[in-house]
Parts: C-alpha cells; structure tokens; sequence
C-alpha cells in the first residue's frame, strides 16, 4: 500500500532534522557522564540540540561558498552572483529542501529590473540581482545538459521526453524526434476541420450579439488538433462549445458543462495548475497535499481518454504484423501509430503521450490569442497581414506550406508576438556539473556557476531588454525581424530569442507550432476584420500597473502565467465578418 505524500515526505525528512540533534545531545549527556566538572543544565542542552541542524546548515552554506570561490579562483574565474539570504531563509530552505546535500545557489540570470515585465508567481520568489551581459545567455546552451525542473510534475507527468533527464531522456527524444518531420507536419486536413468547426461557433456567438472568449476558442482548437495528430482521436472539445459571458452564464447549455471532453479538459488544466502551485512549493508540495496526491485521479480521467486509442493503435500494430503485405504499404499517421512501431509498454506509451500534449496544447493557444490581442491593438498590422496573405493564398483557399514559407511578415508577426508574449515567460536548469560562463565585459573574468545550482532564466525579460533589442524593444513591431534590426541585434546575438529554447532540448514541435498558427490566422484574416477588445468583460490589468510603465502600463488585459502565460478571465473580443469586396 503507498503512503499518503505527506508522511512519506515526513519520513524522508524526519531523520534529517532529528539525528543531528539526538547526537548533540547524547555527546552532551556523554561528555557530563565521564567529565563531572562538565554542567550543563537540561534546558541549555536542549536547545543546543534544536539548534545543532540549523548551526550546521548555516555552516554549510558559507563553507560552500568558501569552496565554491575557491574552485572559481582556480579557474581563473569569479563565482556566478547569488541570491542574498539571510541564515533564516538559510534554515529555512534547508531544512526542508532534501534535494541537495550541497547549497545550490539560486541565480536569477539577465533580469533587468528596469523594464518591469509581467508579475509571474515563479518570479515574485526571487530577486533580480544583477545585469550580466548578453554573452551569458550561453550559458542557456550549457545549462541544456543541466536537469529540468520537473520532479513536481512526475504525477500527472510521468517519464517522458518533456519530463525525463540524461539517459533516459535521450532515450524519449531519440524516439519522438523522428515523428517531428516535415512530411508530417505539414499535412493540414486536422486544421481545416477543426478551422470550420470553430468558425461556425465564432459567426454563431457573433451574430447573437455577444463578444466571444477567443481564449477559449482558440484552446479547444489546440486541443482538438493536438489530440488527434497525437493520439488519432479527438477529445472533441470544439463541440461542447464556448462559454457565454460571465454574465450571461446562464445561457451556457447543459451541453457546454456536461460534454464528454469537459472532464479531461477540466482534468487537464487542474493537473497544470497543481503541478505550477507544486513547482513553486518545491518537495514541500507533499504537505499541502498530505492525505492524497492531487494529481494522480486526474491522471487517471486523462488514461481514460487515451486508454482506448492506445488499445487500437497496439492491435491494429499487431494485425499489421501479421499480414506482411500491409505492413509494407502502412506508413504511420498519428505520433501513438509511430511509437507503437518501438514499443508495446502500455506505461511508456501514455506517458509519452501526456508529455507531448503538455508540451504543445497551452504554448501554441498562448501564441495565437496574444496574437489576436496585438491584431485588436494594431489594426494598421492586420491591413498588412491580410494583403501578405491574399497575396500568396489568396481570399479563400486554405495555405499550403510552400505558402507559408514565403509568408514572410505572417512569421514576423509570430515572432514579435512570441518575443513580447512568450508562452513559456521563465525557464529554469539545474547544473549537473561545474560550468564557466564567458566574461562580462571583455577581458573580464569568466563567471563561474557550481555544481547542484538552480539557474532560472526568465525569456519574457530577456526579450524585453533594451540592451539587447534597441531602445524600441518594448513596442510591438514586427518589422524588427524583417529590417536592419536583424543585423543590427539578432544575427550577432542569436540567444537573445528564445521563445523555444536552444540547444539540445530546443523545442521539438516547434514547425508544427508555427504552421498551425499560421493556418489559424490565415484563416481568421480571410475570414474576419476589426477585432476590438470587449473590456466590459475582460479582466483589467492591475490598477498599480499603470504607474509602473514598460509593458506593463500598456496591457489592456491581464497576462499572467501557471507553467504557460495566457490572458486571466479569457480573451473576450469582438471581429467583423470579412467581405472580399472591402479589398
Ligand atoms: C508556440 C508554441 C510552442 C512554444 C513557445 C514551445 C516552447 C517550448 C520550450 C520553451 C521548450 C523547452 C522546455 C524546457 O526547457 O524544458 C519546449 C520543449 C518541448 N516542446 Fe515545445 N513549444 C511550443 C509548441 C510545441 C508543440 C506544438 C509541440 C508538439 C506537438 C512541442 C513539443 C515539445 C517537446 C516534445 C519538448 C521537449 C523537448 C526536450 O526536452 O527534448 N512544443 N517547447
């Protein structure tokens, strides 16, 4: 039987603190046995002993540093800044973070605290604590073969190539790579039809006068597309349909709440906002969940989904092998035909499964309703991305690849929008050996980050930063990647864009994200025009965020972050249906 989380977690903990002090106290009770000159009154000895851990850990944390300056020096190297901690975030922190015996040293890279970027949770537990110069970035690189952050998230996670390091993930990424190709990406039949089915709802809603959660749209979309290139089968989200405004609520049908897929997205979004609240709490998570893992019964409801998916891709697998001749001509479709081909593990399967679905559904409905966040902030943007469009597609007719290649201010926009509003806004590593970073100024001395150092670099301020992307770089232009700028910022300096991360575990779906995101809004600007922001329904940014400039005193809505940034209460807009005889 498995042990409720808290007390395991008790139990792993409990010796820790309590050796230390039985054995200062058993030293002291020894030490007054054999020496009657030595007193030392009860009271004294057991406090003593409750402080022993706490002494010894402060200690540690000093003497690491000691070392770790030492082993910096001996490189000819200055240690990578930390953060500041007083011994009582010292005790705190150690007493309870079992994960390391050594004293990681949180370092919070390339924040400037000048451009005052969006509130995130991780964020607002550290501190900006220094400027460190644009070559520093490689480290992102390095970091690359440092751990991920992820152990919070193996319940709803499990081992897969989103969530696994070293050998093992090697492994999952040897295994999915191949799916990634060209060929299958690029087939768009899944977007077509979940395109129409979505346009429908949106000229539904529209015509009965209501604004309408794009958000919400735009999930379903990801969702239902994600789903069947993954697994071969939709959720079918698209057809529960969206929510009316909060407050028209009650025209919400019983359909709406009641669908089918409602209990996987439901189990879904609660498995990413546990696993976000559990990353925060680190190993402590077991506490706030002491009596039953969270995570693991919606687990269970998203198994359920993929369970019989999984059944059909293994016998049809099976039947394949047994007749030779369609074996032959049978070429897989769906990322769980292309796994079942390696193995049959039915755990590995799923796993493998969820991981993909975490990586790719919340990060591309991120890009696309920012997207249409920037399209209501800047109509002169939408005129050019629609006569880009009609240029190469044209009015009607759904965009092929070779089209989209040649779209070249559509990317742009994407990418302007993925660099003000990246879906993954901070990204963390852990070091899994000693790295040196190259020097801050030139001729300056290496930097020089430990063994066992938790290295968080938040993207969304990277990309935000007036040193590295001019002094516009908090305006929303797209031409930035089209004009003199590229030359100017981006070619010498590549790392300073890295909506997708770099390196050896650069973002694997990272094509399929753009193309289906192009589909979407080539569709949309065929389709639709003059899209403003309902603000009767959106959620206000917070009312302190006007005084505090940068970005932050231009949001409208209000972005915020779990694992992934999205829009807080919804994107609710309103759009015109498209004419080809306004053109
Ligand atoms: C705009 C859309 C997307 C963005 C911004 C994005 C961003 C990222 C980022 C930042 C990472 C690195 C995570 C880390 O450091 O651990 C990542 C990893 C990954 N992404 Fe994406 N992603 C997007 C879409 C997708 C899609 C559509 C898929 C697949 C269908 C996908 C599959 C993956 C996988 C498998 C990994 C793990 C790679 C590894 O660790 O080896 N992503 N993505």
């Amino acid at each position: 039987m498995e042990l409720p989380p808290g007390i395991t977690y008790l139990l792993e903990v409990f010796p820790r603190f309590a050796i230390p002090s039985i054995i200062a106290y058993l030293s002291l009770y020894l030490l007054e046995k054999r020496e009657p000159s030595f007193s030392i009154p009860s009271w004294a000895a057991i406090i003593l002993a409750i402080f022993t851990r706490p002494i010894i850990l402060i200690f540690n944390h000093y003497h690491s540093i000691w070392v770790n300056k030492r082993a910096a020096a001996a490189n000819n190297a200055v240690l990578a800044p930390s953060l500041p901690k007083s011994p009582l975030t010292i005790v705190s922190e150690f007493a309870w973070n079992s994960r390391h015996g050594h004293p990681g040293v949180a370092i919070l890279l390339l924040f400037t605290p000048y451009q005052p970027a969006i509130c995130l949770i991780l964020l607002t537990k550290v501190l900006a604590i220094s400027h460190i110069p644009p070559q520093a970035i490689n480290i992102k690189l390095k970091m690359a073969e440092g751990s991920v952050f992820f152990s919070q998230a193996h319940s709803l996670l499990g081992e897969g190539v989103f969530n696994s390091d070293g050998e093992m993930w090697k492994f999952h990424r040897a295994m999915t790579r191949p799916f990634f190709t060209r060929e299958r990406i690029t087939d768009f039949d899944i977007y077509d039809r979940n395109w129409n089915i979505s346009l429908q709802i949106a000229k539904d809603r529209l015509s009965e006068g209501f604004s309408l959660d794009i958000q919400d749209l735009i999930s379903r979309f990801t969702l239902d597309s994600a789903t069947e290139f993954l697994f071969g089968g939709a959720v079918g989200s698209l057809s529960a349909g969206i929510p009316y405004p909060p407050a028209h609520k009650e025209r919400n049908s019983s359909l709406f709440y009641n669908h089918p897929s409602t209990s996987f997205v439901k189990a879904f979004t609660e498995g990413l906002w546990l696993v976000a609240e559990r990353s925060n709490l680190g190993k402590e998570w077991s506490l706030w969940e002491f009596n039953r893992d969270k995570i693991t019964p919606l687990r269970r409801i998203i198994d359920d989904f993929t369970e019989p998916l999984l059944r059909k891709a293994l016998d049809t697998h099976a039947n394949d092998m047994n007749s030779e001749a369609s074996l032959k001509h049978k070429d897989e479709v769906t990322l769980l035909e292309h796994l079942v081909k390696h193995t049959r593990d039915t755990k590995f399967l799923k796993d493998e499964l969820v991981n993909l679905l975490v990586a790719g559904r919340d990060t591309t409905m991120c890009l696309l309703t920012y997207a249409i966040y920037m399209l209501a902030e800047h109509p002169g943007i939408e005129k050019r991305l629609r006569e880009e469009i009609f240029a190469k597609v044209g009015p009607t007719e759904a965009p092929k690849y070779e089209q989209m290649r040649e779209m070249r201010y559509v990317k742009a926009f994407l990418n302007e929008v993925l660099r003000l509003y990246p879906p993954v806004p901070s990204n963390g590593r852990i070091t899994t050996k000693p790295v040196l970073l190259p020097a801050v100024h030139p001729g300056g001395k290496p930097i020089y980050v430990p063994k066992d150092t938790s290295c968080i670099y938040p993207v969304i301020n990277i990309h935000r930063r007036t040193d590295l992307w001019g002094p516009d770089a908090l305006e929303f232009d797209p031409d930035r990647f089209l004009d003199e700028r590229v030359q100017k910022y981006l070619v010498p300096n590549p790392f300073i864009f890295c909506p997708f991360n770099a390196g050896p575990r650069i973002c694997l779906g990272q094509q399929f994200a753009y193309n289906e995101a192009t589909f979407y809004l080539v569709r949309l600007l065929q389709n639709f025009t003059e899209f403003t922001l309902d603000n009767s329904v959106n959620v206000p940014p917070p009312e302190e965020w006007k005084s505090e400039g940068g970005r932050k005193a231009k949001e409208k809505v209000h972005p915020t972050s779990h694992l992934t940034l999205f829009v807080k209460g919804g994107l609710w807009i309103r759009m015109k249906e498209f004419s080809t005889s306004e053109i």
